[in-house]
């Protein structure tokens, strides 16, 4: 069935995404409501009947729920502002499919659940006396019970970067290729949704705490001032109702709407406030902690955004230490992580507050665990747990069906809900969390993150099915950062001295991290720049052993190291500056390490060691993973791949000012008058030129072409491609002298030069193609890959 919504889609596919570019080109006018498509439309439409679901293996399943995802996300957001022109019939047709595709991604996940056993281990628990402790609504397997979901609300134009079509491409094409590329990051940025913890740090490493790493942290400097200048809490609507059928995105289409509560008038205040100085110790609330405390206190949904650091987690352990409020009993934080639910309960619990842990763990010291205790009767405020454990274990599903029975379910708390949506799907039982709401339709959710834009949002609250979600949103501009992105030097003697050269003059007695792409890198890097530079550096990663991982830690507390070389999975911790001396994959993951840098709010670094080589490094990676059981399909590699193409577009990016890149993908606007110089860019003297390169562009497309049809080689060097772009002279590049493109870059800065060539690979007009010689030594060519695209470039 999805093959047939797929083919109707790809058929449909390039038509609308013309009319997508057509529409946003001509966004501000309104003629582009009469513009045509260019085929007529279809009038066939698949049916709504899912039972092929049924004979699918598991991994299928994943895949077409990933499809489905993938498709959803293009043509969601030109939707969802645009659905409601009925006039525009190719514009209905567009969310009919969306609407087709929401059906369809239901029914999979509904099927997922029942063959991960996750539906039917509930159902083995509801023998007669389970059966009464259930809600009155508790659903039936069967695809016929689902819900329809309403339409996707309307939504910000803001939202529609994660478009990826040929067509967008060819958009970006003709505008991109500049001097100054702010176009391409609008263009090619996807919504995340992405790892921001690498897969290393996933359930390996059930012992490691951070405690030893954690600062004192006392941040208040910087949230104050981000409470002076961000703006008015966004609150949807509340509905009074908490017995409504579920219902996913249609719940959120209210227009939000900006209103003051005096959120001290309430009768949970009290409380709420004797618990932040008398347990936390803490005088004030930052920006919407007391509206978040408050909703969930009062039975209602949460959606939180807030950036890394800004104190997300007193949001639910303060409520969950509250005897008042409309549901009582235990708040369950559900988080990806395990080294983070060590580090969370171990911290607590040094304060006092009785924090439990629901995992499997090998860790002899049982103190923390919730399990005995919650099988005893005992009463556990605040018990964080994996999704899997939750949702998976028969033991715990007893519990949890127990504590609703007695009325102690307080919550659920979704921590980096920004996992749910990405491919693997991610953690499985992050998709499948859905289920909460279905089972217990009363109990409050709150869902947590410090990553998201638009379209990441929407996913959230419809997978987790909230309920007219209160939703707090704070912005992500990290005004005490300094962004700055530096040339990688090829050599790697030359990066270190680069590294060591900046700590030295700018961070001598500081604390920093450096992030590496690999865990030998990392230890390399570290041993280095101890040796070569007399830096206190200790490489930290997820595959060290347990005792190497206490040494560093100990030298970090100690003071005997300042400096730790890691890959991302490095906990939490206060650092004076964060060098990538790597690109990040993503710009979630970019913005969430440069996190890491003035979580005091004290002037901080943030240095991007950039080099393209590193992109294709990457890239390699993303194509060819070493895990080749678990590659990812087809579409979800374009998605990361274009994620990546979103830190090469930030990273090439020489005008524009940094802090507007980076808000933005986060779908938030910034005026770069308020960088105040402070990113590289916006320190640059002069003004920035806008220079059109399209015709250049296309020059090297047919170049290459031509290279291509007379080279008797395997395949034509990148670097070859540019010497001869250029008109270097010599025996090597001889076979090329003759053709028209020889030398038409002459006259072209060497690093506009790499800017085109990189504008162009990451336009997917051109393309690398790794071949491994017989010595096992593996080359990178440069082909054209899409013709289509070279035609429409000299249209
Ligand atoms: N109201 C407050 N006043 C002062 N400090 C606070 C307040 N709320 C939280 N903090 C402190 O801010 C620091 C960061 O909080 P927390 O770890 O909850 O951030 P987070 O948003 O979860 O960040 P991340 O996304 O990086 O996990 C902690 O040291 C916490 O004690």
């Amino acid at each position: 069935m999805l093959g047939q919504i797929m083919d109707f889609i790809d058929d449909r596919k390039r038509a609308i995404g013309t009319q997508i570019t057509h529409l946003e080109y001509n966004e501000q006018e309104t003629s582009f409501r009469r513009a045509k498509l260019g085929t007529p439309v279809s009038t066939f439409w698949p049916s709504n009947d899912f039972r092929d679901l049924a004979t699918k293996p598991l991994e299928l399943l994943r895949f077409l729920l990933s499809r489905s995802h993938q498709y959803k996300r293009m043509f969601s957001p030109i939707a969802r502002k645009h659905v409601t022109q009925s006039e525009e019939h190719d514009l209905k047709l567009l969310s009919q499919i969306i609407d087709h595709i929401d059906s369809r991604m239901h029914a999979i996940r509904k099927q997922i659940a029942i063959i991960e056993g996750v539906e039917l281990r509930l159902l083995s628990l509801t023998n007669e006396t389970r059966r009464s402790a259930l809600p009155p609504e508790f659903p039936q397997i069967g695809i016929d019970n689902e819900p329809s979901p309403p339409p996707p609300p309307p939504l910000s134009l803001s939202a529609e970067n994660s478009i990826s079509s040929a067509a967008s491409i060819a958009h970006s094409t003709s505008t991109e290729v500049s001097v100054v590329p702010s176009a391409i990051s609008d263009d090619t940025l996807v919504a995340p949704n992405s790892p921001l913890i690498v897969q290393d740090d996933m359930l390996a490493d059930p012992v490691t705490s951070a405690d030893g790493l954690t600062l004192h942290d006392s941040d208040d400097k910087l949230w104050n001032a981000l409470d002076d200048d961000t703006p008015d809490t966004l609150m949807d609507p509340p509905s009074e109702a908490t017995h409504e059928p579920v219902r996913a995105t249609g719940s959120t289409s209210t227009p939000s709407v900006r209103r003051r509560v005096d959120h001290t008038a309430s009768s949970y205040y009290p409380e709420i406030i004797s618990i932040l100085k008398g347990t936390f110790k803490l005088s004030h609330f930052r920006k919407n902690q007391l509206e978040c405390i408050t909703a969930t206190l009062d039975g209602k949904d949460v959606f939180y955004l807030a950036p890394t650091g800004g104190g997300k987690s007193l949001c639910y352990q303060l409520p969950a230490l509250c005897s008042t409020g409309k549901t009582q009993g235990t708040t369950f934080v559900i988080s990806p992580l395990l080294s983070l639910i060590e580090d969370q309960v171990s911290t607590l619990r040094k304060k006092g507050i009785n924090a439990f842990r629901l995992i499997n763990t090998v860790d002899a010291d049982q103190a923390n665990d919730a399990m005995p205790r919650l099988r005893k009767g005992e009463s556990l405020p605040l018990v964080y747990t994996t999704p899997e454990k939750l949702l998976g274990s028969n033991n715990v599903q007893d519990i949890v069906v127990q504590l609703y029975n007695q009325k102690q379910l307080a919550r659920f708390v979704v921590d980096e809900a920004h996992v749910i949506g990405g491919w693997r799907v991610w953690r499985e039982s992050y998709a499948s969390l859905g289920i909460l709401r279905k089972q217990w339709p009363d109990i409050p959710i709150m869902a947590l993150t410090g990553s998201a834009n638009m379209s990441a949002i929407e996913d959230i609250k419809e997978s987790l099915a909230l309920r007219n979600p209160v939703c707090l949103k704070q912005s992500f501009n990290r005004s005490n950062l300094y962004y700055k992105v530096k040339k990688k030097p090829s050599q790697k003697k030359e990066l270190l001295k680069e590294i060591a050269g900046f700590i030295q003059s700018h961070h001598k007695d500081d604390t920093g991290i450096i992030y590496c792409l690999s865990r030998d890198d990392c230890e390399d890097v570290a041993r280095r720049l101890r040796e070569e530079f007399n830096l206190s550096a200790r490489h930290f990663h997820a595959g060290m052993d347990r005792d190497s991982k206490r040494i560093n830690q100990e030298d970090w507390s100690n003071g005997k190291c300042k400096i730790i070389v890691a890959t991302v999975s490095f906990p939490i911790i206060v650092v004076r500056f964060v060098i990538h001396a790597t690109m990040s994959k993503d710009m979630d993951g970019y913005y969430q390490e440069t996190g890491r840098a003035g979580r005091d709010g004290e002037p901080s670094d943030c240095v991007l060691f950039y080099a393209y080589s590193d992109a294709m490094k990457i890239q390699n990676m993303l194509k060819n993973p070493h895990d080749q059981n678990n590659k990812p399909p087809p579409d979800e590699i374009q998605r990361q791949l274009e994620r990546l193409s979103a830190v090469v577009a930030y990273a090439s990016n020489e005008g524009d000012c940094r802090r507007v890149a980076i808000l933005r993908h986060f779908d938030e606007e910034f005026d770069e008058a308020e960088c105040h110089k402070s990113c590289d860019n916006c320190c640059k003297p002069g003004t920035v030129v806008n220079e059109d390169h399209t015709e250049t562009a296309q020059q090297a497309v047919q170049l290459l072409r031509d290279m291509s049809n007379c080279s008797r080689e395997r395949g034509i060097a990148l670097t070859m491609f540019k010497d001869v772009w250029r008109g270097k002279k010599g025996a090597t590049v001889s076979a090329y002298t003759g053709l028209p493109g020889y030398a038409a870059a002459s006259k072209l800065d060497h690093r506009m030069i790499d800017r085109i060539v990189t504008q162009l690979l990451y336009s997917n007009i051109f393309t690398t193609r790794r071949t491994t010689s017989g010595n096992g030594f593996g080359n990178n060519y440069l082909e054209v890959c899409n013709f289509s695209l070279l035609s429409r470039l000299s249209d």
